[in-house]
């Protein structure tokens, strides 16, 4: 089940330093120690900062009238971070603008789109394909081997979504596990820097380096929320027996019967991998989260109440074109039609003759679906006593990552139709609730040799017992070992 790779030459960067930049060791006090990512080229998402460098999140309203982008003013912590690991910066990569879209699309007039890396097998099907959104340009800068990994961030899916299009392990962290300081918001709530990286090792070692407390960021974890994680974590680690030697024996793995699909309505059917996970010792159990079915109308509720609050700060007085009596045509021609839609969608959704009905439903719908997730885990969360840990519950999530593999690129100017949000629909769950969740390939769909990534999500805090199981019961069957 080995996935192979029909990999186009592709242009994923928005800026790139004539050399890869390294930090001089001799300004870095950590180096010494923390060279994890020595030589290791790395590229980030274009809304994550790096001093210096030209910061776009791929919208006109961070160009200004002489046509310069707006220039980083300091460096974002997870970059620092990453730099200060020995890894090389080599470029920043395309999105959608502000990272609202699934498809990598939504661009300023004239910008270069970003071709998924793999090329369909069939004749028929030789449309170029998406590479998904909206770290798009991070997921295919590493899927075509021009970074050893890459950061993006995710709100809804925009690490995940690109990552299973794209044939590569995407990771969105536990909601506050890695630093959000330098990071362009998009939906505070939700918003996660993450990592996408070809295999479970690799993103080990880049999410190792990225996480971590961060005084200048409020909502980032306190060591102490961490070393609780860490416990309950290990606890979870002592019920699975044989994890070092490549089996599962303890583990249990929940599959929501609200992603299921029959064989014949999925492009790649689970079955194999989990007759797969069974034979390591794996138990597969049904379970139910029924938060599941209104996530997604929750989510876009959510995440443009909250979008049309974050880009309040682009109304023209500080960044864009004009003066600040021009602010009107600033917010109408620096935005593209995306980013004002969700704005006037969601600025609609917190008046206060809709709040009742839609902002306040979603976050009910948001609690519920928290409350879903904490009835079926076996272990506690370490931040809260939601529920009694039940000794019947499971320890993984796991369902496929998307409803169907890159969808073919549709054609420029063509605004977003429901099928584009739709793509989101097993992705924006665990958004909503928080958790970690890794998409890892899993195969390839048979009709198109396109790849598919599965999800696998966990309790707060358990990234590493997810990268563990992903790596001993997934990539053991895709790499054949
Ligand atoms: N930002 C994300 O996670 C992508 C999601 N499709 C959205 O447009 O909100």
């Amino acid at each position: 089940m080995r996935i192979s790779r029909r990999l186009l030459n592709i242009d994923s960067f928005t800026w790139r330093p004539s050399t890869p930049f390294f930090l001089d060791p001799a300004h870095s006090t950590t180096l010494a120690e923390k060279a994890t990512l020595a030589g290791k080229p790395i590229a980030i998402k274009d809304n994550i900062l790096y001093r210096s460098s030209p910061t776009t999140c791929s919208s006109d309203i961070l160009i200004n009238d002489a046509g310069r982008p707006f220039d980083s003013p300091y460096t974002a912590t997870c970059v620092r971070n990453l730099l200060d690991a020995g890894a090389g910066l080599v470029g920043k990569t395309s999105m959608d603008e502000f990272g609202m879209g699934s498809m990598n699309v939504n661009l300023p007039p004239g910008s270069k789109r970003v071709v998924n890396p793999f090329r369909p097998r069939r004749r028929e099907g030789k449309e170029e394909r998406s590479a998904g959104g909206s770290s798009g340009g991070s997921a295919a800068a590493v899927a075509s081997s021009q970074a050893f990994a890459a950061l993006g961030t995710d709100t809804g899916g925009s690490i995940r979504l690109p990552a299973s299009y794209c044939g590569i392990v995407g990771l969105k962290p536990s909601y506050s596990m890695v630093s959000r300081y330098g990071v362009v918001s998009y939906a505070d709530s939700l918003d996660c820097v993450g990592v996408l990286a070809r295999n479970v090792e690799d993103t080990r070692a880049v999410f190792d380096v990225i996480s971590g407390p961060d005084t200048k960021d409020a909502t980032c974890a306190s060591a102490s929320t961490r070393a609780r994680a860490r416990e309950v974590e290990d606890e979870a680690r002592r019920r699975i027996t044989g994890l070092a030697d490549g089996r599962l024996d303890g583990l249990r793995i929940g599959i929501p019967i609200e992603t299921h699909l029959p064989a014949s309505q999925t492009p790649l059917p689970l079955h194999p991998l989990l007759k797969h996970l069974t034979s390591l010792g794996a138990t597969i159990l049904p379970i139910s989260l029924p938060g599941i079915r209104l996530s997604l109308p929750a989510y876009y509720v959510l995440a443009c109440a909250e979008a049309s609050s974050t880009l309040a700060r682009f109304g023209g007085g500080w960044f864009g074109r004009g003066s600040a009596e021009e602010r009107e045509l600033t917010r109408r021609d620096g935005w593209g039609g995306e980013v004002r839609k969700r704005v006037v969608a969601g600025t609609y959704a917190l008046t206060a003759d809709a709040f009742n009905n839609s902002y306040l439903k979603a976050l009910l719908l948001r609690h519920r679906l928290r409350g879903d997730y904490q009835a079926v885990f076996r272990s506690s969360h370490p931040l809260g006593d939601w529920t009694t840990p039940d000794s019947r519950g499971v320890d993984i999530i796991l369902h496929p990552t998307a409803i169907q593999t890159a969808p073919i690129l549709p054609k420029e100017d063509t605004p977003a139709t429901t099928p584009e949000y739709a793509q989101d629909l097993l992705t924006v769950p665990a958004s909503l609730a928080g958790l970690p969740c890794l998409s890892v390939p899993y195969g390839t769909a048979d009709a198109d040799g396109l790849p598919m990534g599965v999800s696998l999500t966990g309790q707060w805090g358990m990234e590493g017992l997810v990268m563990d199981v992903a790596r001993v019961g997934v990539e053991s069957l895709t790499q054949g070992e």
